[in-house]
């Protein structure tokens, strides 16, 4: 070995980044990030890049501490076996927050056997989700709190053990079965997919068919966003869902107004809570396959709907605004984008290509950055593609395009 150590690197990478996170800290007077609940949740604002930075060092160190062996146990098939059945038994309110209960205490107002109700919990703690403060005591830690306290994020993890986890593990199965397409940003299609073998039906039927898993899947669409502001206009927000980012961007900017556009079985329980934004936000039902009512409008929203349709359909829902559109009607896609292989660190890489096989687990397709002007080409002429711009720190992708007429 030379003078040069590539873990020395990483070490002195991480040590300053680390550094400038504990100023941030200092400097916004908050703790030490720990996890325990009287601690407050850490703000990171204005530091991201830095915290991500850390990450992948840290991630590069870990691996290569590791043995090629450990690398492979890094990953577990059990992983999600305690958040299921602790999702499943909603063992999450048996535990107070700010209190404590024993482990026959949590059995026995979740009727369930207490040993292996106590091997699962603690399997979730390795995950630092609860933790023991003492033998037989079970507590919160930030992380069970979360789950505890936000419906959003507790229906997220509830749809990932329930429907999508045993779907994952039919994948390989649905490529063999109905073999893959070879154009760019098609999915096998929902009728084609490992949830399609795991289920007997495509999620989109099963969401149909439920209205319970539709206002879960709703509930767990609202588990956040990040997205960059407008002008003054109106803003139509297709396949909108329940409306959570345009209520939330109605908030933030008291000139646009939003009419938020979805199917008749998921606007049943849309509302707008904050009488400060309701003159401004309305629903409509809508198919967005079918001419596009809402005339004139200054954006056409589409927040993460095009990555669940290949770039016919996707183009198909492009055609179908045409009748509404104004010259200079902007067409605004918020969407997941897979960057080409090897642009990032290994950490968000990883992160990446989970939520592209999620969508492939779910028969849907995936674009990468030059992907997403295709269907504005599908679409026909009078479309005037403007680009697509990663959006910082998160898995979107920003698509614009104008109408220019025909
Ligand atoms: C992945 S969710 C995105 C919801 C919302 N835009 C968001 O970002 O939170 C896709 C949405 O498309 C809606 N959708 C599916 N098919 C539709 C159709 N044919 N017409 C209108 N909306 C539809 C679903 O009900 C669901 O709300």
């Amino acid at each position: 070995m030379g003078d040069h150590s590539r873990l020395l690197d990483l070490t002195s990478i991480l040590q300053a980044h680390v550094a400038t996170i504990h100023n941030h800290l200092l400097s916004t007077n908050q703790p030490e990030p720990s996890f325990s609940i009287k601690t407050p949740d850490p703000d990171f604002t204005g530091i991201e890049p830095t915290r991500f930075a850390a990450l992948e060092a840290l991630t590069d160190l870990r691996d290569l501490l590791s043995t090629p062996r450990e690398l492979l146990l890094n990953f577990h098939e059990t992983d999600y076996v305690s958040r299921h059945a602790l999702d499943r038994w909603n063992i999450y309110a048996c535990v107070p927050v700010g209190s404590t209960r024993t482990y026959a205490e949590i059995a026995s107002q979740a009727s369930k056997p207490l040993q292996p109700l106590r091997r699962i919990i603690r399997h979730a703690m390795s995950q630092r989700i609860f933790c023991e403060p003492q033998p037989g005591v079970v507590a919160h830690t930030p992380a069970s709190r979360l789950l505890a306290e936000n419906k959003n994020v507790r229906d997220y993890y509830g749809i990932k053990t329930e429907e999508i986890w045993p779907a994952c593990v039919r994948v390989a199965d649905a490529v063999e079965k109905w073999g893959s397409s070879d154009a760019q940003g098609e999915g096998l299609g929902r009728e084609r997919s490992g949830y399609m073998l795991a289920h007997g039906r495509s999620m989109q039927e099963t969401l149909d068919a439920d209205e319970g898993k539709h206002a879960r899947y709703d509930s767990a669409m609202s588990a956040g966003f990040d997205w960059a502001g407008l002008g003054k206009a109106v803003v139509v927000d297709v396949g909108g869902g329940l409306g959570m980012v345009s209520k939330c961007l109605a908030k933030k900017f008291p000139e646009l107004e939003f009419v938020v556009e979805d199917q008749r079985v998921v606007l049943a329980d849309a509302v707008v809570e904050d009488e400060a934004i309701r003159d401004r936000v309305r629903f409509l039902e809508h198919d967005f396959f079918a001419p596009q009512p809402i005339e004139g409008a200054e954006v056409y929203f589409f927040r993460r709907v095009m990555v669940e349709w290949g770039d016919d359909r996707a183009a198909e829902m492009l055609r179908a605004l045409v009748p509404a559109l104004k010259k200079g009607s902007r067409v605004l896609i918020e969407d997941v984008c897979t960057p080409a292989p090897g642009t990032l660190g290994i950490w968000q890489e990883r992160r990446y290509r989970c939520s592209d096989l999620l969508a492939m687990t779910l028969g849907a397709g995936n674009r990468e950055r030059e992907g997403w002007g295709r269907m504005f080409e599908l679409a026909g002429p009078g479309f005037e593609y403007k680009g697509a711009t990663l959006v910082k720190g998160s898995d979107g992708i920003l698509v614009e395009a104008l109408w220019r007429g025909r």
